[in-house]
Parts: structure tokens; sequence; C-alpha cells
């Protein structure tokens, strides 16, 4: 686990995708890497995550993956088979959690309250995804945890790149997660340029972080 969290330390934010086209996988891709993003979690909600995660793996051997919205033990073993670094979901699912760990693969589930942080660093959890970020208090939760927690948090939902600051400046946040910087439209229309400013973007604002 380690390794995953100082490996989304340095990227600081990871792109949550949704890919409907699996032929635009590695295109997607390839703006992230080129523009300073190399990290992407790619979500089960759409059918094409898992050959879009393949496609991608094959491509660029590199990149550092994660599966999104990973709901149950199969789409785990869907997401290992497909090449993974990461797995994320989106609440905290203790057979699913349990499974990762006796499958090696690093897990970040999803918390917003204290009783769901102590039910996962019962279970050896100390990276924590903070979802839904903005819904469940945001910057001023994530200090109250910060109190009494020994965990790190990675904030998604609402997070924006007005926000995203203001995430990485606290002490128990080193990256972030959203979908602000890969819009669907762009993705689905093939619009590379577009998305290529708007990735670059993301990436000049938490390099300066
Ligand atoms: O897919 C998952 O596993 C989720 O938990 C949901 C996504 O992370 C959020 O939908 C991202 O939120 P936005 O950046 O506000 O769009």
């Amino acid at each position: 686990m380690k390794e995953i969290d100082q490996r989304l330390a340095a990227i600081k934010v990871v792109p949550v995708v949704a890919i409907k086209d699996v032929n635009k996988a590695v295109d997607l891709a390839n703006v992230l890497i080129t523009n300073g993003l190399p990290c992407c979690e790619v979500t089960f909600r759409t059918d094409a995550a898992v050959d879009a995660i393949k496609q991608i793996r094959d491509a660029f051997p590199e990149m550092l993956i994660g599966a999104g919205t990973v709901l149950s033990c199969e789409q785990v073993d869907l997401a290992i088979d497909a090449g993974v670094d990461f797995v994320v979901s989106p609440g905290f699912n203790p057979t699913v959690v349990t499974y990762c760990q006796q499958r090696g693969v690093p897990i970040i589930p999803g918390v917003n309250n204290p009783s769901l942080v102590e039910q996962a660093m019962e279970m050896g959890l100390r990276t924590l995804k903070f979802f839904p970020a903005e819904a469940s208090g945001g910057v001023a939760m994530l200090k109250a945890l910060a109190a009494v927690y020994p965990v790190s948090f990675m904030p998604t939902g609402g997070v924006s790149p007005e926000n995203v600051r203001d995430y990485l400046a606290l002490p128990n946040v080193h990256v972030c997660g959203g979908t602000w910087m890969v819009p669907a439209k762009l993705v689905d229309e093939a619009r590379w340029d577009e998305l290529a400013v708007l990735v670059a973007d993301v990436s000049g604002i938490v390099a300066s972080e």
C-alpha cells in the first residue's frame, strides 16, 4: 500500500473517468499522461471499464491505474485481471475490503464519518477515500477527523479547481479525486485538444502545492 500512497501523493489528483467507448481509452490516457497526470481511476460504472483498463495497461505500463466504483468481489477479480494497481469503492464494504486484502491489491474504500473511519482502521487501512467530500462537510470535516485519526484521505465528490488547493493543504490529504478535468462530453466527442487544456490546468494548479 505504501508504494501506491507515495505514487498518489506525487500525482496529487486522480482523474475519475467513466469510459463508455473502449476505443477512446488509450487516447484519453495519452492526454492525461502527456499533460502531467499519469494516473486514472476507471469506474466500473460503464460496461467498457474492464477492456478500457486492459488497453490502457497495455499501452502505458507505467501509468497508475485504479478501478473505481468497485462494489463486489467479482469486480475485484475483473479489475486485478485487467491490470489495476489499486481498487476504489464509494463506500466501506468489509467483504470487498477483506477480499482485496486476501488478493493483495490495495483498496481505498469510501468513508464519510468517524464510525466508518474506525471500522476501516480496524481492518488495517490508513488511506481512505472521503466521499462524497463536499456533501459530507468538506475541509471542515477533514480538519475535525485529523484531530483524532492517523489516517490519510482522498477527498472525492465535489472537488473542483476552486477548492482543490484547500483540500491538498490539509495535513491528512495527499491526493484528491474527481471528474472535473475529464468532462464526459469531451471524451465522448474525442475533443482531445480541449481535454488537454483542462488536464494541463489541473497539473499546473496542483504543481504549485
Ligand atoms: O465512482 C466512484 O467510485 C465514486 O465514488 C463517484 C466519483 O468518485 C464521483 O462521482 C466523483 O465526483 P465528482 O468529481 O464531483 O464528479
